[in-house]
């Protein structure tokens, strides 16, 4: 499927539109929308205008490479796929055209536990690196063998989603009641395992209730060993705000972090992501890749967290922007086109690598109270 000849997007915003004009108000309810009073989905965004880019001038940008290594898989780009549930509520392929768009792109493709598709047709279809992301669930056999067949498909790390030992309060699902239709399901995970998110109730949101009922929230630091024992893969801790989990992360072994507020669907009230990766980044020193995601809407958004510290980001909600609005195809122009604004932003700075994308290159002024 291609974009519809009347659109040229000129930015991520632009595929917003096409797909909002596209999907079941429940389901853009439920991509759109944050936790309780969504000021943390407002805070990702506004941290974004609060940076001043400092421009070098007189420096040969004629290339300006965009390309990075992490975890031993090299990238084209920096710019990657947040773990997000149920591709197939936007468009029929599901995760599959998102990996075809990401190989197309040359990016990371972060698979969530909840993907439509099974993780077998979606390394099939990838062209470059896939992490698997994992919630704690109470069935911890159930985690062991998703994690086996992970690894066996073809995944190169595991990402530990740790900001949600219960779901946000999102009120626009409790109002719309939102439930799973009966021909979408988590293709990877025992039906029995996800049966309450088909189950629709008046004022409550299925997937609230089936996360309580899946979703192990005793789980501790002392559990990763655990993990550990049953993968040889990089563990990568998804949803560090604070430097003193950043340490703790460290201290356990972690591979990577992802700093996130989960796109401000979590915890209303937590830090703008961009406004955490300093904090972060700094108890980290080194250790290990930092990556973020949370209100990424462009280039130079991303050049404002890789100047800040981040390895790479990661783009949730545009990822299922571009898949509604044209499948693969879509996702491809989504990841393009924010690859090609980082790259116009690295000129205008004078940063034609990204090991020249360093602290120097911004300001984030914090917010006036
Ligand atoms: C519709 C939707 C579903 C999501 N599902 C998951 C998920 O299954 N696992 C997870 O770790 N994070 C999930 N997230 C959070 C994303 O991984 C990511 O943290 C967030 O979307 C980044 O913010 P952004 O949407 O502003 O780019 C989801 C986010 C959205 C919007
Ligand atoms: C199915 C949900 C639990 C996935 C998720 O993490 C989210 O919607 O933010």
């Amino acid at each position: 499927m291609t974009l519809p000849q009347t659109v040229a997007p000129a930015t991520l915003h632009d595929y917003e539109q096409v797909a909002r004009g596209r999907l079941d108000g429940a389901v853009w309810d439920f991509i759109e929308g944050g936790a309780e009073s969504e000021r943390t989905v407002a805070a990702n965004r506004r941290a974004y205008g609060r940076v001043s880019l400092r421009p070098r001038v007189l420096v040969d940008v004629s290339v300006c490479d965009t390309g990075t290594e992490l975890l031993g898989a090299r990238l084209r780009t920096p710019v990657g796929i947040a773990p997000t549930a149920y591709h197939q509520l936007v468009h029929p392929d599901g995760e599959v055209g998102t990996a075809r768009g990401a190989a197309a792109a040359g990016a990371l493709f972060v698979v969530s536990i909840y993907a439509s598709r099974t993780v077998e047709d979606i390394a099939a279809a990838a062209g470059g690196p896939l992490w698997m992301q994992l919630y704690w669930l109470r069935r911890r056999e159930a985690l062991a063998a998703l994690i086996s067949r992970a690894a066996a498909a073809g995944c190169r790390a595991i990402v530990l989603t740790v900001d949600a030992p219960r779901l946000g309060r999102r009120h626009r699902d409790a109002r719309n009641g939102f439930a799973l239709g009966p021909g979408i399901r988590a293709a990877n995970l025992d039906p029995a395992l996800t049966a309450a998110a088909h189950v629709p109730g008046a004022g409550r949101s299925a997937l609230a209730t089936h996360a309580v009922e899946a979703v192990d929230p005793s789980v501790t630091w002392a559990d990763l060993a655990w993990l550990r024992e049953r993968s040889d893969l990089p563990l990568v801790l998804k949803g560090i705000l604070t430097g003193e989990d950043a340490a703790l992360a460290v201290a356990h072994g972690a591979d990577a972090l992802i700093v996130s507020n989960h796109g401000g669907r979590q915890l209303d009230g937590a830090p703008a992501s961009l406004d955490a990766l300093a904090e972060v980044v700094a108890a980290v020193g080194g250790a290990c890749p930092v990556l973020l995601d949370g209100g990424v809407r462009g280039g130079t958004d991303a050049f404002a967290a890789l100047a800040l510290g981040a390895r790479a980001v990661l783009l949730g909600r545009p990822v299922l922007w571009g898949l509604a609005a044209g499948g693969a195809a879509g996702v491809a122009g989504v990841l393009d086109l924010a690859t090609e604004e980082l790259a116009h932003t690295m000129a205008l700075t004078g940063r034609p690598d990204l090991a020249s994308v360093d602290a120097s290159a911004v300001v984030l002024r914090t917010e006036a109270r």
